[in-house]
């Protein structure tokens, strides 16, 4: 119980647990605030300047510098001689083989030396290589490639022999090929391969002429010469074997067999088949052999020689091991003699061959560069001891070149490409390779490069030349120690010179490189500067396009709403006041009038009546109805004829036209009213113009009947028959005039107005305002009636006989107007038709000419009310 009266436990206090406790936020690296240094000045490096010393000193080879030791392993393998061939001058050629006249004087001998000389000069000077030694040449371009292209000569040496242009070819023969001959006959295979470009001497030293024998001709004589003479090799066997590889119209390769019997070979696992071997017993049976074996070759001419080889031809001599001798030792063993005349390295520009005969140029010049390479294998493989081959194998390569100027770029070629088998050195050289491409102007070591190895190449020529002359002139120890010495304290001079000019050439670059660039982008500047005025003035005349174009659519926008307008006016004409349907003068109406028929639909208004009072009505229509307040109707009859039936019933009838007239550029019809006015017993004519669908629009209507040139004739008959010729001219009037030209009009006063307009001494009535009445005195009747809008005509159903059978409107007579009809009708115009015609033009129309009336002024006002309504 005490238990139960302790105190209840305090609770300890509450430790919040978290699941997942806060996560430690990870010190990063970058937080990690660096330690700045109090000194940075002092302890920082110093900048150093930039070190263009050290970059110009850096000697990087331009080309691949050959390893003198490697040179001299593989000269042991190898030896490259060169040939030159002579300067053919055809000027001096010339001038020696052109016969002399006899007659001619003899030259005087001081100016033969002169030209002597001057082609001495001209040989010098048009030579592209010249020798230095027996091992070394001088290779100059051009006078032309030097200023334009800063090419500078070139020094070649590590040649085995350089045989100049006037070397024979027992002199080659000697040097080049005896010592592979004297190997050959004791066992040692060889091979002597001629390479250059085309028309350099190779067909010319290989296999020679009847007169000049070449190398073939020369070992073959030898090798037989000893066959004779030594009597231990007299059990030896030699055999011949000729073939060539071919491009058969720049196609595909082949080998032929050029021995008499041969054929085509094939190539199987590195091996030919089918190579026939001929033996041979003596020099002249090979050489008569190779000489038929020639006639095979493929050869043909082109710019750079008339007797182009055209495939590489390959002769092997091959000797059998012979006989051992008593102790079975084998003396000589088998070996083989191989001369290879490649056909030459052609350049296009040279040659100018085309179509298969460049593809044949390019297979010569493809093989030639497989040639080297085959070569830099069996080198390569030679150099290994291992192998037998190195042994008993021995390899010439004879260059020939030609020396013109113009052959400066072929021999140059050829030299670089023999350059990994002999020692070069350069004299100043700017690779032509390098002015083509302007990046490698920016790397400075390509352009370092030819400077060191000027004066490299110009202090290593001086001291050998000094040799050579020590050597070859036998000079005094103390000519050429003193020449060697006046070398030797030029040294650091010529150091800090090269110094600065390989900054002044590094400048020099630069500025030409940008130069170029500058001159790239100038040019493109043009091009574009071009375009953009080109474009611009197709800019402008676009413009000009538009805006013509624009006005073009203004017209047209304009003249469809003109038209839409008219189109609309005229519709609405059509329609609703559809002029065809004519005024009709209805004599029913009219207690006096029988016919009356007045039709609105033509220029040419003719009423035609038997008997009855022609009336003719010229009416404008309204076209524009919603413009135009009041629209005129005309009723003209220029030229009325008149026929006057006798009888007292008399028909006024009109004949009504149709036209279309032209108005207001618009081609807008004009429909005038055709007036058909039929009367057959009253002399009165009841008009009555009611136009039916322009009620709402036309506000006035003046009709106007006007017969100035009316004609009456009178007829046997009891008809009068009035025609009316209608003037053409219609206009758009602000009020519709109807003119009443009869003479005899009467006028009977309207309901409303209470007006009558009785006209018995009067020859016409105006019922407008605007123009006077033309009379016409030949009208007997005419009776006007004015409606609300329309005019039209009525026909009397007497008048079936008229020969206008227009439909009769719906005639919508106001009130007024009956009455006015009627009153009309009342009128007397009796008196009016009996009078003469010569009263139509006499003073009478004159008098009444102008007159107003108080009638014709009621009657216009009935008008006016009634088509404003
Ligand atoms: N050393 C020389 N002395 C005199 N004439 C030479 C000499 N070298 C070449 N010729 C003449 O030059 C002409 C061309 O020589 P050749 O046919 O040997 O040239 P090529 O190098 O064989 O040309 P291709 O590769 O086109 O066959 C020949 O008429 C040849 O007589």
């Amino acid at each position: 119980m005490e238990e139960m009266k302790s105190p209840p436990l305090t609770c300890p206090n509450t430790v919040t647990v978290r699941r997942n406790p806060h996560r430690k936020a990870r010190p990063t690296p970058s937080t990690a605030v660096p330690q700045i240094p109090t000194t940075p000045s002092k302890n920082l490096p110093e900048i150093s300047s930039f070190p263009i010393d050290e970059i110009l000193s850096i000697q990087i080879p331009q080309n691949p510098q050959p390893d003198l030791s490697q040179a001299s392993s593989t000269s042991n393998n190898l030896n490259v001689f060169l040939r030159i061939r002579p300067l053919v001058l055809v000027k001096s050629g010339d001038q020696n083989s052109k016969p002399r006249g006899k007659n001619v004087w003899p030259k005087n001998p001081a100016k033969r030396v002169a030209v002597k000389e001057k082609s001495a000069k001209e040989k010098s000077s048009e030579a592209c290589i010249t020798v230095n030694d027996s091992q070394s040449v001088t290779l100059s371009p051009p006078l032309a490639l030097q200023t334009s292209k800063r090419i500078r000569s070139v020094v070649y040496q590590g040649f085995s022999y350089v045989f100049s242009a006037d070397s024979s070819q027992g002199k080659v023969y000697e040097k080049m090929l005896s010592p592979l001959v004297e190997e050959f006959l004791k066992g040692k295979s060889g091979m002597l391969a001629a390479l250059g470009p085309s028309g350099s001497g190779k067909t010319h030293t290989i296999f020679g002429s009847p007169r000049d024998p070449g190398m073939v001709s020369l070992a073959l004589q030898r090798i037989f010469k000893g066959t004779t003479s030594i009597g231990s090799e007299s059990r030896r066997s030699f055999y011949l074997s000729i073939f060539e590889i071919y491009s058969e119209r720049g196609k595909g390769e082949r080998m032929l067999d050029l021995s008499p019997d041969g054929g085509d070979l094939f190539m199987q696992q590195s091996t030919i088949k089918g190579l026939q071997e001929v033996i041979i017993s003596d020099a002249a049976e090979a050489e008569f052999l190779i000489s038929r074996a020639m006639l095979r070759r493929a050869t043909a001419m082109t710019n750079a020689n008339s007797q182009s080889s055209r495939s590489q031809c390959i002769i092997n001599i091959r000797s059998t091991a012979s006989e051992p001798d008593g102790k079975g030792n084998v003396p000589v063993k088998d070996a083989v003699l191989t001369i290879v005349d490649l056909a030459g390295a052609e350049r296009e520009k040279r040659t100018g061959n085309q179509g298969s005969r460049l593809l044949e140029s390019n297979f010569i010049n493809n093989t030639s560069m497989i040639f080297g390479l085959c070569l830099r294998a069996l080198l390569e493989h030679q150099k290994n001891p291992r192998k037998p081959l190195e042994k008993h194998f021995q390899n010439s390569l004879i260059l020939t070149v030609k020396s013109g100027e113009e052959d400066y770029l072929d021999t140059s070629y050829l030299l670089r490409q023999a350059s990994p088998y002999m020692k070069i050195k350069f004299d100043n050289v700017v690779d032509p390779s390098n002015l083509a491409s302007n990046k490698r102007h920016f790397q400075t070591p390509r352009v370092e490069q030819p400077k060191r190895m000027k004066f490299s190449g110009l202090e290593a020529c001086s001291i050998e030349e000094a040799k050579s002359i020590v050597e070859e002139n036998q000079l005094s120890e103390d000519g050429c120690s003193k020449d060697i010495k006046d070398h030797a304290p030029v040294k650091p001079d010529v150091v800090d010179l090269a110094k600065k000019e390989r900054n002044h050439q590094i400048t020099q670059n630069f500025a030409k490189a940008v130069w170029n660039v500058l001159k790239q982008y100038n040019e493109k500047l043009k091009v574009a500067e071009s375009e953009m005025k080109i474009l611009r003035d197709k800019l402008s005349s676009e413009k000009t396009r538009n805006q013509e174009l624009e006005k073009e659519l203004k017209e047209l926008k304009s003249c469809s709403n003109c038209s839409r307008e008219s189109s609309e006016a005229v519709n609405s004409s059509k329609t609703n006041t559809d002029f065809k349907y004519g005024m009709k003068l209805d004599g029913q109406m009219s207690s006096n009038v029988n016919e009356t028929s007045l039709d609105v639909n033509s220029p040419h208004l003719r009423t035609s009546e038997r008997g009855s009072t022609p009336l003719k009505c010229e009416s404008t229509p309204g076209q524009e109805e919603d413009t135009l307040p009041q629209i005129t109707l005309e009723c003209d009859s220029p030229k009325l004829k008149a026929s006057e039936w006798n009888s007292t019933p008399n028909n006024y009838g009109f004949t009504p036209r149709q036209d279309q007239v032209v108005l207001s550029q618009e081609n807008l019809d004009v429909y005038s009213l055709h007036l058909w006015a039929s009367e057959t017993n009253s002399t009165s004519l009841n008009c009555d113009t009611t136009p039916e669908h322009e009620k709402d629009t036309l506000s006035q209507i003046n009709v106007d009947i006007d017969s100035p040139n009316a004609k009456k004739s009178e007829l046997n008959g009891t008809i009068e028959n009035y025609d009316f010729s209608p003037s053409q001219d219609q206009d758009v009037f602000s009020e519709i005039n109807v003119d009443v030209p009869s003479s005899n009009l009467k006028t009977s006063e309207c309901d409303t107005i209470s007006e009558q307009y009785n006209s018995p001494t009067r020859d016409h009535q105006d019922v407008s305002t605007q123009e006077p009445l033309d009379s016409s005195p030949s009208t007997k009747k005419v009776a006007s009636t004015v409606c609300n809008n329309v005019l039209y005509s009525e026909t009397s159903p007497n008048t079936s006989h008229k020969p206008v059978t227009i439909e009769k409107p719906k005639r919508r007579l106001m009130p007024a107007s009956s009455i006015l009809l009627r009153d009309i009708s009342a009128l007397d115009v009796e008196d009016e038709f009996e009078k003469p015609k010569g009263n139509r033009n006499g003073k009478k129309v004159a008098a009444n000419e102008g007159k107003i009336t108080q009638g014709n002024l009621s009657l216009l006002r009935l008008l006016n009310t009634h088509l404003r309504l």
